[in-house]
């Protein structure tokens, strides 16, 4: 079959790693099933990931259909310090996309690949206008857990008392959920974070909440189940991961990177099985150089092999390189290897890797569960301290290593040497590993042909089939009507593709 005859969905993608990363991986399965899809962020970006990654102009087949890339340009200059300030960033993506999304849809519309549904993730909310304003579905994928929407949810909505100015330090019961401390809310909400502008992106997300069809989620029935049945009767949610493996193409090539990973898996193959700790804070928590020497001595002193991310700052993020303590690299000798990037989910996957030291990030921590890792938590800010709570209380897979930037906490050495030592060796270490292997064997279960993601995936594509074909009839009502609105010259193409689909007897479609 070509691709012209298969249904097109319509990714757009917040330009950061964490985010770009489960979307593409969404696109990939949604691909398997039989779509063809098209991607698509900023070009700033674009650039980035083709020059790292395996990304060219033309189509690339992924199980039953095809994914191809579209970048466009955000109107900033290519060396801009502003797309640094989200602030000024994401209006700017939003006064450019209302404008190039439509565009790019047209031209894919002319091109033979009418768009039938668009998909975006959040601090991008209006992509659902866009789609609303063409009288395209959407849908959301939320890049974060059910148990972090829920809480947004019922900030957003004022359900519940929250930290605020005058009480800051009050515990947050949720429904189905444990009690959060103060700290283990997602820390864009506390009155006092740094990051307004993530806490304003996220609510124009919940604003706009009504838009989509379905929001997807990258978490599965078994790891959230209370939660999950619980929002579900409030929000069209269908629980999706996790997304980063694809049984039905699991050698599809295409990635998102936006830096070329350094080798290390040689190396890795080189240790012995469950000795070394790997170190990642993701790709845009930055510490301080003070908390960097501590964990720098806790490793070199606890004595285990580590592979440790240490990734360039952006140059316009304001932030001064790291720098390892003077014969850091001597002393650690062939022990510990400290790298740029990691392909993460390789290193994940390895034998030698005993546990992960990581700031929470969610797809880290989606990463860790399925690939049977325990990890020692070392959570920043955002919906990283929610997760660092659960994996270390609720999962029972994790090590509290911090409790966050807002603590203002300098973890010494000791620290980190104690925690590195209880996550690799003593009956904490093997309860954890059990646990760890649990949530494995649980996650590929809800991936696999028939399990509750695979179901879920499978459901969301049938429904973008059917509302596909809405979408035609009503396109080809308000062609025949003579209507030159841009739906119309969309749907006018679509219409032309129609009849060659019919043609060729793979769809089938009553105007
Ligand atoms: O590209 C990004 C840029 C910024 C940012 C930009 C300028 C600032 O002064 C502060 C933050 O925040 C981000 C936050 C993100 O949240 C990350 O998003 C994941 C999925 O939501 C979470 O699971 C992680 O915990 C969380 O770090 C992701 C980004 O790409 C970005
Ligand atoms: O050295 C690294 C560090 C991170 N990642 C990937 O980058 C993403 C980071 O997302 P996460 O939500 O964990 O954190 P964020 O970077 O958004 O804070 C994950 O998919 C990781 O696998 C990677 O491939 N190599």
């Amino acid at each position: 079959m070509g691709s012209e005859a298969l249904v097109h969905v319509l990714l757009v993608s917040f330009p950061g790693q964490g985010h770009v990363n489960p979307l593409l991986r969404l696109g990939k399965r949604l691909a398997s099933k039989g779509l063809l899809v098209t991607f698509t962020t900023p070009e700033s970006i674009g650039k980035a990931m083709r020059k790292a990654s395996n990304i060219g102009e033309e189509l690339s087949p992924v199980g039953d259909g095809f994914i191809r890339f579209e970048f466009f340009e955000d109107g900033w200059d290519e060396d801009e310090v502003r797309r640094q300030d989200l602030d000024q960033y994401l209006p700017q993506l939003e006064k450019v996309g209302k404008v190039l999304i439509p565009e790019m849809i047209r031209r894919n519309g002319e091109q033979g690949r009418p768009v039938s549904c668009l998909i975006n993730n959040p601090f991008i909310p209006w992509v659902s206008d866009v789609a609303e304003s063409l009288g395209l579905p959407s849908a959301m994928l939320w890049v974060q857990s059910c148990a972090c929407f829920t809480a947004y949810y019922h900030y957003y909505h004022g359900l519940v008392p929250f930290p605020s100015e005058t009480a800051m330090e009050i515990d947050i019961q949720l429904p189905r959920m444990p009690l959060l401390k103060h700290d283990e809310v997602p820390s864009f909400l506390y009155p006092t974070t740094p990051y307004p502008f993530l806490r304003r992106a996220i609510m124009g997300q919940y604003k706009n909440l009504d838009k989509p069809f379905c929001i997807l989620m990258d978490t599965f029935q078994e790891l959230e189940h209370e939660i999950i049945e619980y929002m579900s009767k409030i929000s069209p949610i269908k629980t999706v991961g996790p997304l980063f493996k694809n049984p039905k193409a699991p050698n599809a090539t295409v990635k998102g990177d936006f830096m070329k990973a350094d080798d290390c898996v040689g190396w890795l193959d080189s240790k012995p099985a469950s000795s070394v700790v790997y170190v990642s804070f993701g790709s845009v928590v930055y510490l301080k150089q003070d908390q960097w020497d501590e964990i720098a001595y806790g490793l070199l002193n606890s004595g285990v092999n580590f592979l440790w991310v240490m990734k360039p700052p952006h140059k316009d993020s304001g932030y001064e390189l790291l720098t390892l303590p003077e014969g850091f690299l001597d002393k650690a000798g062939d022990k510990g290897k400290v790298v740029q990037w990691s392909p993460q989910e390789q290193v994940l996957a390895h034998p030698s890797v005993a546990c992960f030291v990581t700031h929470c990030g969610w797809n880290s921590t989606m990463e860790a569960l399925t690939s049977g890792m325990p990890v020692v938590a070392f959570p920043q800010w955002g919906d990283q301290v929610t997760d660092a709570k659960y994996l270390v209380d609720v999962f029972k897979v994790g090590v509290r290593m911090c409790r966050g930037e807002a603590e203002n906490k300098l973890i010494t050495r000791d620290v980190v040497e104690q925690c590195l030592l209880e996550a690799t060796s003593g009956p904490k270490a093997e309860e954890m590993k059990r646990n760890a292997m649990k949530w494995r064997a649980a996650a590929e279960a809800s991936f696999a042909e028939g399990g509750s993601s695979d179901q879920n995936i499978q459901a969301f594509v049938d429904e973008v089939k059917r509302r596909s074909l809405e979408v035609l009839a009503a396109s080809v009502k308000s062609a025949a009507k003579g209507g030159a609105d841009l739906a119309g010259k969309v749907a006018a193409n679509g219409v032309a593709e129609l009849k060659e689909s019919k043609v060729n007897g793979e769809l089938q479609v009553v105007s």
